[in-house]
């Protein structure tokens, strides 16, 4: 099956439009059958040997959204501390959650025994299950952009309070926690590149050829 010109647009329209959405979240409800289409895409993410490790667990209550960003707001004051002088105060002004704006939260899992000890190209990097998570992570954000859904990833959070809130035992490990929801714009370039945080670097001086760059 070949790929149309048409098609193929329309997938490097999804990838560069992508954006992480913190802030613009509107409330309203995911249908049903749209949220299916999006955890579809996910669970078809590439995993190491097939283990498909990931699990996704919707998050709609308040009072779980509340105790998640109640992780957040504890975790950043942490994060604050360890910046210095105008970083601080910059990072200090970014919005960097959308948790109780979002209608919806998503947490992405990794079972890294599902499938036993031995697991088909895992054997020589362990970590290889978790990447296979965040693999699922990638396809559901690209989904979700296709259906003009915004999504967040809020990783300035402890696993255990993750963890409490929405009782996922310890031999479960916590890969994302993202905020899902509709939103009037899509950026055309990242929050933290506009607000002067970091600049996009060139592709050209991420790929290099034969060798690591300068090693000679
Ligand atoms: C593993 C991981 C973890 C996080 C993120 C991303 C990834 C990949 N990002 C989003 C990140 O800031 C964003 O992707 C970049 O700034 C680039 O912007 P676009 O995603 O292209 O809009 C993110 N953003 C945020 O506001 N709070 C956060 O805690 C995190 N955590």
């Amino acid at each position: 099956m070949n790929i149309t010109q048409e098609e193929r647009d329309a997938v490097y329209k999804t990838i560069f439009s992508r954006r992480d959405v913190r802030r613009e979240f509107k409330p309203d409800p995911i249908p049903h059958d749209v949220l299916e289409r999006v955890l579809l895409a996910a669970h078809h993410a590439p995993s190491v040997g097939f283990m498909q490790p990931w699990d996704f667990i919707i998050v709609q209550s308040p009072e779980s959204k509340t105790k998640i960003k109640q992780g957040f707001l504890q975790a950043h004051a942490e994060a604050t501390e360890l910046f210095e002088g105008q970083r601080k105060e910059d990072y200090k002004s970014l919005k960097l959650e959308g948790i109780e704006e979002a209608p919806l939260g998503i947490c992405v899992t990794c079972d890294r025994s599902r499938t036993g000890s031995v697991v088909l190209g895992r054997t020589a990097k362990p970590e290889m299950d978790l990447f296979s998570s965040v693999c699922a992570v990638q396809n559901l954000w690209l989904a979700a952009r296709a259906e003009n859904l915004g999504v967040g990833w809020v990783s300035i959070v402890h696993d255990h309070v993750i963890r409490d809130t929405l009782n996922i035992p310890e031999s479960i490990d916590i890969i994302a926690y993202l905020c899902v929801g509709y939103v009037d714009i899509f950026h055309d370039t990242p929050d933290l590149e506009r607000s002067g945080w970091l600049p996009r670097r060139d592709v050209s001086s991420a790929v290099h050829f034969e060798s690591w760059p300068d090693s000679k």
